[in-house]
């Protein structure tokens, strides 16, 4: 059984957090909460580690609330600081993107930023690396995505803006958990 599941793709925060506080556990990526919290019921991993709150926005969905209710129990919690960039698949400036992908928690810290940017759409994915994969398979020129540099670098696209994120001391803390 792998010790430790966790969201995916390579370079979502899951897998910053992964490599900060667990490096060298084996581990699988998952492409969404759910399948995460089905394959922690179903024993096909030991432990998971999920994110459960923001220091400014609050709860991850309702992560906690499954955990609990699951009757999952915590084994430790991690907090890691969030930084969290605008990227873009070709060259652009911020007045040309229109619409923008990213995970709904990235989306929400940096809601202050993007005030002034009244014309662009949010389109919500399964995670900040997720976001990147369909702006890169749909080449979308005038879109852009949320997410940390690590990402955007990693997959080659444009940095526009760093530290986007509305408040410098944004962090997220993480769940250990074991199915109990
Ligand atoms: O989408 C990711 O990279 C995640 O790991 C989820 C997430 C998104 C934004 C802040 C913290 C966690």
């Amino acid at each position: 059984m792998t010790e430790l599941g966790l969201l995916g793709p390579e370079n979502t925060y899951h897998d910053m957090a992964r490599q900060k506080f667990l490096p060298n556990v084996s581990h699988v990526l998952f492409h969404s909460f759910d399948d995460v919290f089905k394959a922690l019921k179903e024993k096909r991993i030991k432990k998971a580690l999920i994110a459960i709150k923001n220091n400014t926005s609050g709860l991850v969905g309702d992560n906690l609330e499954r955990i609990k209710t699951s009757g999952h129990r915590i084994l430790e919690q991690f907090e890691l600081p969030i930084h969290l960039c605008l990227g873009s698949f070709k060259a652009a400036n911020i007045e040309s993107i229109k619409k923008i992908y990213s995970h709904p928690m990235a989306i929400k810290e940096t809601k202050k930023f993007f005030v002034k940017y009244s014309h662009i759409t949010f389109i919500s994915s399964t995670s900040t690396v997720s976001a990147i994969h369909e702006l890169k398979n749909n080449r979308e020129k005038n879109s852009g995505v949320i997410a940390s540099k690590e990402a955007i670098e990693a997959n080659d696209l444009m940095l526009l803006s760093e530290n986007i994120e509305d408040n410098s001391t944004n962090s997220t803390t993480f769940a250990l958990v074991e199915n109990a």
